[in-house]
């Protein structure tokens, strides 16, 4: 089958089975540097510990996978690239100008990167943007389980050097050069199934998985790319879980903005229960009336997914120095568009939060000089 596509204070909210040590000999070595981490939530309001160590488990699995990964690619990295190189620098170009032209602020962000950093995060970027089509895009009426069962199946190829189009090319070359790990890969498009399958979510928890799938892994993808600073001494398991963080950030930013678009393709995403509790159903949603009580219900949304990028924060500092500023912009951008949704006075029903470009390019200096702030140690 084809498939085309128009593109047209820890305690720490993930499992931390005790706390997260620094290696002995960091601690011996910069004790004078050490400062205490910020106090954390032992966990979000509606998550509980199961839900937290479902996901936990993943990013244990990926962090602990990354270890042998990275060794096979420094020894695959011995031989030459297994595509042509001016096939491969068009597919690259290709991703280029999807991602320049799909996602502006990523890409003047990825602009400040590695050659090689950057075209890896624009094929992934494609690969993300493509699968996510799927579902919502322009071919949407040809969703079907088969339809994403062949995209895991060509996600596979792709892993293993076999890509079926130039597009597929660009991120077989970059799991070539990167070590990237299949699972998060993979758990997005589980994150497609579920978006196909449900259209409401029960609780926090049922929403927290699925910010997961969507969004959550590509967090988990991207690090590998972003790289690590080699004088950050906080562990790997930290620095993942801060990616994770900004992609729940993200999407439920996503989310809170897109409530009233949302309700037209007949999905809420906001937790059932909650909305129970502030005397609110579906029924106020497709509404489309914004009262007293919606208000007081998004206030308790945005300060929920604020802490989700305030836990980010910790681990932005950590990245490779080039990586910092479009992960600083990312953050710093998303944050606002909540900021919009408070001064749309919470109309999240009939109006789009927007930030505009003025306030865009703004955030860039300003992520820059966060992006120069060298890795802190923290010790928990
Ligand atoms: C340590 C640390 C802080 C590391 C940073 C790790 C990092 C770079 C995290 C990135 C997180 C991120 C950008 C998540 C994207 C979340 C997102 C917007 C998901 C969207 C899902 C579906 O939602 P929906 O359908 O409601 O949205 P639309 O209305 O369709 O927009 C997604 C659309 C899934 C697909 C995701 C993407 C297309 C984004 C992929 C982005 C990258 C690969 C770039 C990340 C790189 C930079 C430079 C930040
Ligand atoms: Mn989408």
């Amino acid at each position: 089958m084809c498939i085309t596509l128009s593109l047209s204070s820890k305690p720490c909210i993930g499992v931390c089975n005790g706390s997260l040590q620094l290696p002995k000999s960091m601690v011996t070595t910069a004790q004078t540097e050490v400062i205490t981490a910020p106090k954390r939530p032992n966990t979000f309001p509606g998550l509980t510990k199961q839900g937290i160590s479902d996901i936990d488990l993943r990013v244990q699995e990926v962090v602990r996978r990354q270890s042998w990964t990275n060794s096979l690619v420094r020894e695959v990295n011995c031989r030459k690239s297994r595509f042509e190189p001016m096939f491969i620098d068009d597919a690259y170009e290709k991703c280029r100008n999807i991602c320049a032209e799909y996602a502006k602020t990523f890409y003047l962000g990825t602009l400040l990167m590695t050659k090689e950093r950057q075209k890896a995060i624009w094929a992934i970027y494609v690969w993300c943007r493509r699968t996510d089509e799927l579902v919502d895009g322009p071919n949407a009426e040809y969703m079907s389980p088969a339809v994403l069962e062949r995209w895991e199946e060509r996600l596979q190829d792709i892993f293993e050097g076999r890509p079926y189009d130039m597009l597929d090319a660009a991120l077989s070359d970059t799991v070539f050069n990167f070590p990237l790990d299949i699972k998060p890969f993979r758990d997005m498009i589980e994150g497609m199934r579920m978006d196909t399958r449900k259209s409401r979510y029960e609780s926090f928890q049922e929403l927290y998985l699925y910010c997961y799938y969507v969004a959550g892994t590509v967090g988990l993808m991207t690090v590998p790319v972003m790289g690590i600073a080699p004088e950050s001494s906080v562990s790997a398991y930290t620095i993942y879980n801060a990616a994770l963080y900004l992609g729940i950030g993200n999407q439920l930013t996503n989310i809170l903005r897109d409530v009233g678009e949302d309700a037209l393709r007949g999905r809420v995403y906001l937790p059932q229960d909650e909305l129970a509790q502030f005397g609110l159903t579906d029924k106020d949603v497709f509404s489309r009336k914004v009262t007293d009580a919606w208000r007081d219900f998004m206030k308790e949304q945005i300060i929920r997914a604020r802490s989700f990028f305030n836990l980010a924060e910790e681990g932005a500092s950590q990245l490779d120095k080039d990586s910092r500023w479009p992960v600083w912009s990312s953050l710093i951008l998303y944050r606002k568009i909540l900021d919009a949704i408070e001064d749309n006075d919470y109309d999240n029903l009939t109006k789009r939060a927007y930030v505009g470009r003025t306030k865009k390019l703004l955030t860039l200096p300003l992520a820059y000089t966060r992006a120069l702030s060298k890795p802190s140690l923290y010790l928990r």
